[in-house]
Order: C-alpha cells, then structure tokens, then sequence
C-alpha cells in the first residue's frame, strides 16, 4: 500500500491548529512489517487514526490518499468512506484493545456482531464457525468463543481482538502500542500472533506504531521515525539500527537501544530538550533546536529529502555529508 501527503491538523478551541502529521507519504510492501517510532506527541496516533479512516472529529485531513490493494481512499473526507472498508480494507488494533471488548458478551456474541456488521444476514453459526477455524489456524484455544471476557487474561484477549478484528481479512492492519499494557510474555505471543497472521495471509502488511524501539526491531522489517509530525527517516531493520543517518534517529537509538545487551557498557547519548509546541512548530526543520548538528539554514529552510521513497532521512546535515563525500570520491578518480 501507499501513502501519499498525509497532513492532518487538530483544530482547537484557542483557534491555533495543532499540525499532527504534515505532509507524510510511506509505502508497505505485500508481506511486511513498517514500524513507526518517535517519541510522545510526534503524531504517530494521529497518522494511525487518519490511515485506519477513524479520525477523531476535529481533525481536519487537509490531505492524503492511500492506494491499498487496488482502491484508491481519499481520506480527506472520511465520512465519505463506504463503512464497509473497515474492517476489510484496513482494520486498526488500538491501544489497550482487549479493554474494547463488552463485558456482559461473550465472545461468540461479540464475533457474530462484527461478520453481521458486514454480512447482516449470515448465520450465527456460520460467524461462529469462520472465527473458530480461524483461532485454530492460528495457534489459539478454540474454547474461548464460549467465555466472557473477564475470564481471559489481559494477553489471551489482546489476541482474541486481534482474531476478531482481522475476522474480514482486512489488507492492511495498523497496531497502535498493542503491547503496551501487556506483560512480557504475552506482548511475545501477541508478536508470534501477529506474524502467523502475516505468514498464513489473514493479513497482507502491517502497520506497528510503538516507542518500544527494542520490540520492534526484532519484529518490524523496515521503521519509519517520526519528530515533530513529520517523517524524517525510513529504512531498513538494519539500516535504522545500524546506519541510522538523522540526527534525530541517531539520538533516538542512542537514548533507546542500550537496552540491547551487545551495546551495554556503551556510552549513550540522550536526546536533549523536548519536542515542540506542535501549535507553533520551529521554522525549518523541526528539530533544529535540538540538534548539535545545526546549521544556519535548518533554521531557515524546510529541509530536503535526502535519498530514495523507501531509504531517505530528511536533513540539511545529512544532504551536505553525501555531497562532500560524493565530491571527495570524484577527486580520488
Ligand atoms: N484530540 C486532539 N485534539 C487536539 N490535539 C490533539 C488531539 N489528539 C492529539 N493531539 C495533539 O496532536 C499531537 C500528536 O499527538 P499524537 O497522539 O498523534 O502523538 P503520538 O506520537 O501518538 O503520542 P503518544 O506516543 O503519546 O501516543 C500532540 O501535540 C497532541 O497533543
């Protein structure tokens, strides 16, 4: 799927928007995990909302599309979107979903409500049965179509969510912070359900929206990182890891991964200062006044798009490193 030109702004009651996401396009390849990371209040929620077509209502999508499996959704005007798209098109997983699910309904209940949502006239027990091959297909206890919520642990009903909320094979699925609120284990069995799904094609690509930047780079193939409303960089696994190439990336795995045991004893460098006013966004690039690479014109000029769609880092630093490299390989030939 692709994502073009996502901007999207909260309008707020002292009248100054709250620029969430400008102008952010990314693609997700057939079979792939795209993490985003940053830290809180850079947007990522926002972008899921807007990509997942549940916007909160004073957002104004002031522009986007997204070409998924064939369809092409302009999500500026998501009143406009025909219903049954989620669901099936995109489904989101949001967080601390295992708290969504209706206490006094037992599973079986709430799974013949979601298929009837889109199916009106199909069988309960035909729904019924759709869901329980599907919780066999992919490792969990057929059994628990049959209890209330509150006899499942907090891990066993993120995972019947996820079943439940994949039931219409939706293309894409965008988990926001999934694990946040589960314990080790079953944030790993969450993982291990997330990747069957990918391998068995419930679901085609997902999205995994985290600060957990350990987690996700044992399950993401490629991570987009986001400051300030903006994606400023997407690459590889490895590359983000290892090459990262903006200053923001950089301090963010330096202040993030010493909890990779092969980098303890490291020295690590934090991110100093905190995020802007998303009201009132610095001029240039965003991150300039936390940036101990800051040049005169990140103050000045948006900065450009160093690279390629799928391996880019948005930086004026990063552009004049590649030149005076570029420039120092001409010279030795
Ligand atoms: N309903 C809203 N109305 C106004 N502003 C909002 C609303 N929701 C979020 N914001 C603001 O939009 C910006 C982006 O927030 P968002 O929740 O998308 O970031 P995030 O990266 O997902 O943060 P976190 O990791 O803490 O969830 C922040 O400045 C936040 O205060």
């Amino acid at each position: 799927m692709i994502v073009n030109n996502v901007q999207a702004h909260y309008i707020t009651g002292s009248g100054a928007a709250v620029r969430a996401v400008d102008h952010v396009s990314l693609t997700v390849n057939e079979g792939e995990v795209l993490g985003i990371v940053g830290e809180s209040g850079c947007g990522k929620s926002t972008f899921a909302s807007v990509i997942s077509l549940t916007p909160d209502r004073n957002l104004n999508i002031k522009s986007g599309e997204m070409i998924i499996d064939g369809t092409t959704v302009n999500l500026t005007d998501p009143k406009k979107i025909p219903k049954d798209w989620h669901g099936k098109l995109v489904a989101l997983l949001p967080q601390r979903a295992m708290n969504s699910l209706n206490p006094t309904a037992r599973i079986r209940d709430i799974i013949v409500d979601v298929v009837r949502g889109h199916y009106p006239d199909t069988p309960a027990k035909e729904a019924i049965g759709l869901a329980q091959e599907r919780f066999e297909m992919l490792g969990l206890p057929v059994r628990v179509v049959n209890s209330y919520p509150h006899q499942l642990s907090g891990g066993m009903r993120q995972r019947v969510v996820t079943v439940i909320s994949t039931l219409l094979n939706p293309k894409l699925l965008i988990a926001d912070e999934p694990t946040s609120a589960l314990d080790v284990s079953s944030q790993r069995q969450l993982i291990t359900l997330l990747n069957r799904m990918l391998e068995q094609q419930v679901i085609r690509q997902i999205i995994y929206i985290t600060h957990d930047l350990p987690m996700l780079s044992n399950l993401a193939h490629r991570i987009g990182v986001m400051y300030a409303g903006e994606l400023v960089e997407i690459g590889t696994t490895e590359e983000i890891v290892n090459k990262p190439q903006h200053p923001y990336t950089q301090s963010l795995i330096g202040a993030t991964l010493d909890l990779d045991p092969s980098l303890r004893g490291q020295r690590i460098e934090g991110i100093t200062g905190a995020p802007p006013d998303l009201r009132y966004p610095p001029s240039g690039c965003r991150f300039h006044p936390r940036c101990k690479h800051a040049m005169d014109i990140c103050t000045r000029e948006e900065p450009p798009v160093v690279g390629e769609p799928e391996r880019f880092a948005t930086c004026w630093w990063v552009q004049e490193k590649q030149e005076a490299a570029s420039a120092l390989a001409q010279e030795v030939r």
